[in-house]
This record gives structure tokens, C-alpha cells and sequence, in this order.
């Protein structure tokens, strides 16, 4: 949809590597709008939710570990078919699958370290922006049709 929303997470090593600015550049760049942001110590409670679908996965522990090791830059991105088209800017999950050009392609060779996470699917963007953020911590924000042929 045109004002489709995605939920984004610059991670730990994103951060660390000071890739924050190059990555909302990409995104800025591509047409998509910034409605939300902020830049937290997530809890251990909140990523265990946030990650509950891969609580039964070997890695589990791990990934909740690595993603609470340092500060997350949270983002609510919106524009048209934003969800679709911010996994293929972040690439495959697997840094070694994800063409140059991409996030991971471009910043990374690691799956436990892979720079940001982008929600895979409207719903999940959907659980995922409810759980990172308050209504009050969005901007309302509305592109018309009009506006993305005219602007
Ligand atoms: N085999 C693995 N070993 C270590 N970590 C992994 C492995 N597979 C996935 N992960 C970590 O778990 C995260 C979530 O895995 P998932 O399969 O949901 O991939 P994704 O949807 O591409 O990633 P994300 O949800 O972070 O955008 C990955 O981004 C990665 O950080």
C-alpha cells in the first residue's frame, strides 16, 4: 500500500561500526519517510518478544544476547510498499547471500552479526511496531496518490 509502514532496528554492531547515518541515508534517499526513531538499550523481555517465533532455534539465546550487547536505533519507516522493498535493500539474512549494493552486502559477513533487522511481512511489521513504540511516538503522516506523482 502507499502508506505502508515497516519496523526497522539498526543493531548493536550497526551501531558500534557507526553505520547509523549511511543507513538512513539509503532510506531517505530511496523515497521512503522517517515517522519514528529512537535510540534505546533494548530489554531482555522486550527482544525475547520481539524475537518469539525463533524462541525454539539454536541460536536463540545468542541472538537475544548480541542484540541487547549495546545500544539499537528503532525506526518506523513508511512509503509505498516499504516492507517489501526495505528487505531487498537490507539483503538476505545470510550476509553471504546478499548482493553488493545491499546493507549486509555491502557491511558485513556474518548472520550473527548482520548490521539491521527489517520486518519480513505487513503483520510482522504490524506486531513489531506495537511492541517497539507507543501511537504517541509516531508521526501521522499521509502521502496521497497525487503527491507521489506531482511532488
Ligand atoms: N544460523 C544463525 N546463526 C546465528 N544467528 C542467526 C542465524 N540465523 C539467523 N540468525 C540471526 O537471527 C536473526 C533473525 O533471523 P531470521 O531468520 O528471522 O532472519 P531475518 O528475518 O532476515 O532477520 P531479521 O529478523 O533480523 O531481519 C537474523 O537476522 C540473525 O541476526
Amino acid at each position: 500500500g502507499i502508506n505502508e509502514r515497516t519496523f526497522l532496528a539498526i543493531k548493536p554492531d550497526g551501531y558500534q561500526r557507526r553505520l547509523v547515518g549511511d543507513i538512513i541515508r539509503r532510506f531517505e534517499r530511496k523515497g521512503f519517510r522517517l515517522v519514528a526513531m529512537k535510540l534505546m538499550q533494548a530489554s531482555e523481555s522486550l527482544l525475547k518478544e520481539h524475537y518469539f517465533d525463533l524462541r525454539d532455534r539454536p541460536f536463540y539465546n545468542r541472538l537475544v544476547k548480541y542484540m541487547g550487547s549495546g545500544p539499537v536505533v528503532a525506526m518506523v519507516w513508511q512509503g509505498l510498499d516499504v516492507v517489501k522493498t526495505a528487505r531487498l535493500m537490507l539483503g538476505e539474512t545470510n550476509p553471504a547471500d546478499s548482493l553488493p549494493g545491499t546493507i549486509r552486502g555491502d557491511f558485513c559477513v556474518d548472520v550473527s552479526r548482520n548490521i539491521i533487522h527489517g520486518s519480513d511481512s505487513r503483520e510482522s511489521a504490524q506486531r513489531e511496531i506495537a511492541l517497539w513504540f507507543r501511537p504517541d511516538e509516531i508521526v501521522c503522516w499521509q502521502d496521497n496518490a497525487e503527491s507521489w506523482i506531482y511532488e
